[in-house]
């Protein structure tokens, strides 16, 4: 089994203030990790350094195979981000901004009206973003982050503003099985507050604490109990 991500003594500093501290961990191919912990543990900030986005400043990390940040590039295009900032374009449609996407990826555009159909939005799919609801904002920004088909699939809160419905609707796209990509496993990363459903769908969880790791372990021997002391 290959190995996706591995972190060993990973640290960010924003000039005194520590993100992130000391955070090692390996996590296979094909698996999902879930992160918890209290506002401002570091959560967002780990995932912005896989994403490649953030250089750390302390430890090694290396994502799909290749150490960051020096082979970034290289990976770049592998990886899919789900974070707060939706990461569209407000003035364009989300037709417009997907095809952006796909142009980017070499995806070809038929993909495009398939995944405005997945995420129910074919019919607001020509209006400009800023006119959507959250909601249907965060149905757009999934899309995006799912369109080129990562091998790494970062994901910070993904169901934050979606109802129910779309929740469901979406999570095909969220869960991105094996079985969809020609046996090619996808490995994800999601942050979380909700620890039964966080721990339900991981294989390994972490929990952050003033970003440093207050618990590294297999989701299935952890409780709900254990994620709930982080927060206090
Ligand atoms: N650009 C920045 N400059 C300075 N400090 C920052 C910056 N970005 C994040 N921080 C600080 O780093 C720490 C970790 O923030 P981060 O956003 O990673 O937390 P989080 O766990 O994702 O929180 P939340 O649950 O609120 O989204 C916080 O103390 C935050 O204020």
């Amino acid at each position: 089994m290959t190995t996706a991500i591995e972190l060993d003594g990973v640290g960010r500093s924003y000039g005194e203030r520590a993100a992130l501290a000391g955070v090692s961990l390996t996590l296979e191919a094909g698996r999902t990790l879930v992160i918890f912990g209290p506002n401002g543990a570091g959560k967002s900030t780990l995932l912005r350094v896989l994403a490649t986005l953030l250089r750390p400043t302390a430890g090694t990390v290396r994502v799909l195979g290749e150490p960051l940040p020096d082979q970034a590039w290289a990976v770049r295009g592998r990886i899919g981000l789900l974070g707060h900032d939706p990461l569209l374009y407000r003035q364009l449609s989300a037709r417009e901004n997907l095809r952006y996407h796909a142009r980017l990826h070499s995806v070809p555009e038929t993909r495009v009206a398939e995944m405005l159909d997945a995420i129910g939005l074919a019919r607001r799919a020509d209006e400009p973003v800023a006119l959507l609801s959250r909601g249907m904002v965060q149905r757009v920004a999934v899309a995006r982050a799912v369109l080129h088909d990562p091998d790494l699939l970062l994901l910070d809160e993904p169901r934050a503003n979606l109802d129910p419905a779309a929740a469901e609707l979406l999570e095909p796209l969220l869960r991105g099985t094996s079985e969809g990509r020609g046996g090619r496993a996808r490995t994800r990363v999601i942050t979380s507050h909700d620890p039964a459903g966080g721990l339900a769908e991981a294989d390994v969880a972490l929990g952050l604490r003033g970003g440093r790791a207050a618990l590294v372990a297999a989701a299935a021997d952890v409780t709900t109990a254990q994620i709930g002391a982080l927060y206090r």
